[in-house]
């Protein structure tokens, strides 16, 4: 099966446009964060999220936690997907996206063994999960450029039955064994595909040359 590719951070239109003509099957909107190099205002997530052509999916990262807030949000954004990025949401916030006809990708930071439970619990509600580098005691909540352990991230795949989406330090040159190694259901990339802040035509194009060669 092809490995997927979600592009996030795209901060704007014409960035969603570069990451889909070089093949991304879904772009992913930051929306506030404690910290991060990727935050966009709600309004321009939802600009982005009107433009993005199906079947390419739209990504709303939250940091709320709560269903009210997480249902606000995505009903005033209307993505694809809402990634939630601040530890397992309530059962209720999961609830209340699948009322709205919007998946939730759950995000498991892996620092160390203990994300494998928290990965299979929040399996249970939600419709992906995605790993990740974040350090959530303080206040990272991803965007980080870093790798995690993917012995852990591989071991966590196996054990779920759900797609699985596998982020931190990616980039062109280690792609290939990520895809290798972990065999996650799509690859998320930000600072591996960006210069100076902007998305990369150069980078994107050899993150996907690489995908393709894996
Ligand atoms: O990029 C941010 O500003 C950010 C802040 C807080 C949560 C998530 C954030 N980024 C979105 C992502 O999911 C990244 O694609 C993921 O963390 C991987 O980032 P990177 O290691 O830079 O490829």
């Amino acid at each position: 099966m092809r490995t997927r590719l979600k592009v996030c951070c795209i901060v704007s239109v014409a960035e969603a446009r570069l990451a889909i003509a070089h093949g991304a099957d879904a772009v992913g909107l930051v929306s506030a964060m404690p910290s991060g190099p990727g935050i966009i205002p709600d309004e321009t997530c939802a600009a982005i999220a009107r433009a993005a052509p199906p079947p390419v999916a739209s990504v709303l990262l939250t940091s709320r936690t709560e269903a009210s807030g997480v249902a606000e949000q995505a009903e005033r954004i209307r993505p694809s997907a809402v990634q939630l990025v601040d530890g397992a949401a309530s059962p209720e916030a999961h609830e209340a996206l699948r009322r709205l006809g919007i998946h939730a990708i759950q995000v498991v930071h892996v620092e160390d063994e203990t994300a494998l439970p928290l990965a299979q619990e929040a399996a249970r509600t939600a419709s992906a999960v995605l790993l990740d580098s974040g350090r959530p005691s303080e206040g990272v909540l991803g965007g980080t450029g870093e790798r995690h352990d993917w012995n852990i991230s591989r071991e966590i795949i196996a054990a779920l039955e759900i797609p699985v989406f596998l982020a931190g330090g990616l980039t062109p040159a280690n792609a290939p064994e990520a895809i290798q190694r972990v065999r996650p259901f799509a690859l998320d990339v930000c600072s591996g595909v960006r210069t100076a802040g902007a998305l990369d035509p150069t980078k994107l194009d050899a993150f996907a040359r690489a995908m393709a060669s894996a």
